[in-house]
């Protein structure tokens, strides 16, 4: 793989002119004589006074601190020095409002400077929780290759991701691995492409790339705290001539039309700047569940939503789904910014292994975690909203329904076959049950139901964007209530008898 010097990689990415070095000489010149010789050489070989440069600048306009890991000095290895510039980079960072972007390239822990050197990872992932509590964006691009104590901290800490394509990423070295247990380390393993299916890595592009990736996430950030841009368009009634469908049978049969629009179809149909997430970013990930940051109305919003074209028999939401959701909940917080929830489901994975991951619990912390969060949120009924997988994405500041959209503690189907010992009372059942957008909006549980004329299969452009348009109205509704008013509005509603 080409390595492209810190410079190099400085250079593609920053707007020119724009930097400024915040870096201090340093000049240490350590006791151990091989160690001096080995820091001269590596001062000589890449002109740099150390292993990693930091500074300020702007990428595509938006005020960034950078952060760049030469790997020529000493493997981009962290020692004394390195780590107290990049602990300083990182506090300057948060105090000048800036969005942080690390690029490392390291072999980890300098080992020649032993335990002292290791111990240098605490006080940079403090640096790093700092910034992140602050709200302030923290990016990482993981070069080839990144390895131990690097990967082991802020490597691993970004609330996006991002990875070299073929870049070597991984905790243990495969030299060491291999000296130590006899035996190659298996191919592909720490690979960024492999990273990614595994929901540890969100984005693998190249460096040439990044800019353009750093723009984007920045604008969904900074549009979530910049009143300029945002639409400020209020909508009362989704519909003047709501189209309700026959009976609520034929709703629910219409949500399960294949060619219904479903999440992606809407993000695709309304939003800008969308930045697609993969994973829960600790291992786990699940394609029936998008996790994205977008731009919506001119708001910066995440959103989490169940992908109906991926959730079949044998692929339907367990709990690592619902993991991934939790962490689309966890950004929104982080970056303090409105997070949309989209429910489309035939319902969660009935498994042994949905049990043993947790389900059930998973649920359970979804709705803790929407109860709770201190962002303005929205959820959105698309289409089916069977069982607990669907309740999870459901409390929400302003909950919009799609007309044929329904939501029920279980199938139809089933509730059926618990009552009458058959499916054939389904339709009944649909009925009774109140489950239909309309009955929900009757008993307060839905806000404003969205129209469909008279299917969202069969005008999906026009559907999409009378969707999005009552999403942007509902965020602006929140923004205008009462923060306590709020509060009590996504939770007061569902304990009513
Ligand atoms: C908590 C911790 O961080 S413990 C450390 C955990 N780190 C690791 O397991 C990774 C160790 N390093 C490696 O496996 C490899 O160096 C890799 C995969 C990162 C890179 O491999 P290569 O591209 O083949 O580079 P190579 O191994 O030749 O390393 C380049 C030079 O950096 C040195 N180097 C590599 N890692 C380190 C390190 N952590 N500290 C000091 N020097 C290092 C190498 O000894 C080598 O020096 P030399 O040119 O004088 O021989």
């Amino acid at each position: 793989m080409t390595r492209r010097s810190a410079v190099e990689v400085r250079d593609l990415i920053v707007d020119p002119g724009s930097w400024v070095g915040w870096d201090e000489p340093v000049t240490t010149i350590p006791a151990d004589a091989d160690y001096a010789d080995d820091l001269r050489g590596a001062r000589e070989k890449t002109g740099l006074d150390e292993s990693l440069m930091t500074g300020a600048a702007t990428v595509r306009g938006h005020r960034v601190a950078l952060v760049v890991s030469e790997f020529g000095f000493l493997a981009g290895s962290i020692g004394a020095d390195a780590g107290a510039r990049m602990t300083a980079a990182i506090r300057r960072a948060t105090a000048e409002g800036r969005a942080l972007v690390a690029l490392p390239a390291s072999g980890g822990t300098r080992m020649q400077e032993g335990t002292a050197a290791f111990l240098q990872m605490v006080g940079i992932t403090a640096a790093v929780v700092e910034h992140k509590a602050a709200h302030l964006p923290y990016l990482v691009y993981l070069r080839h290759p990144t390895t131990g104590g690097v990967f082991a901290s802020w490597g691993s800490l970004g609330h996006v991701t991002l990875a070299e394509p073929g870049a070597l990423i991984g905790f243990l070295g495969p030299r060491v691995y291999e000296g130590l247990y006899g035996e190659a380390f298996p191919d592909g393993v720490q690979q960024a492409e492999n990273l990614r299916v595994q929901g540890l890595v969100d984005i693998v592009t190249p460096v040439d790339n990044l800019a353009e990736f750093v723009d984007a996430i920045l604008r969904v950030h900074r549009a979530g705290i910049d009143p300029a841009e945002i639409d400020t368009a209020t909508i009362t009634s989704a519909s003047d001539t709501p189209t309700t469908p026959a009976t609520t049978w034929d709703a629910v049969i219409a949500s399960r039309r294949e060619d219904r629009p479903g999440v992606r179809d809407l993000v695709r149909a309304v939003a800008d700047d969308v930045v697609n997430l993969s994973g829960t970013g600790e291992g786990e990930s699940d394609r029936g569940l998008l996790v994205a940051m977008v731009r919506l109305g001119g708001r910066g919003v995440v959103v989490i939503g169940q992908d109906r074209r991926m959730q079949k028999p044998g692929s339907l939401l367990g709990p690592s789904a619902l993991r991934v959701a939790r962490r689309g909940m966890q950004l929104a917080a982080d970056l303090d910014i409105p997070l949309v929830t989209v429910i489309d489901t035939p319902g969660a994975e009935l498994s042994k292994d949905a049990e043993e991951g947790g389900l059930a619990g998973e649920i359970a912390r979804c709705l803790a975690d929407l109860i709770a969060l201190p962002v303005p949120t929205v959820s959105v009924l698309l289409g089916e909203g069977a069982g607990g997988a669907a309740l999870a994405l459901m409390p929400a500041d302003r909950v919009v329904a799609a007309s044929n959209a329904w939501l029920s503690p279980l199938p139809p189907e089933g509730a059926s076959l618990i009552v009458h010992r058959d499916t054939d009372h389904a339709p009944e059942m649909a009925q009774s049950q109140g489950i239909g957008a309309q009955a929900l909006l009757d008993r307060g549980f839905v806000d404003v139901v969205v129209d469909e004329k008279p299917d969202a299969a069969d005008e999906p452009g026009p559907f999409c964007v009378r969707m999005g348009a009552a999403i942007v109205a509902a965020l602006g509704e929140i923004e205008r209530t009462d923060a306590a008013e709020v509060i009590r509005s996504r939770t007061e509603r569902f304990g009513r008898p």
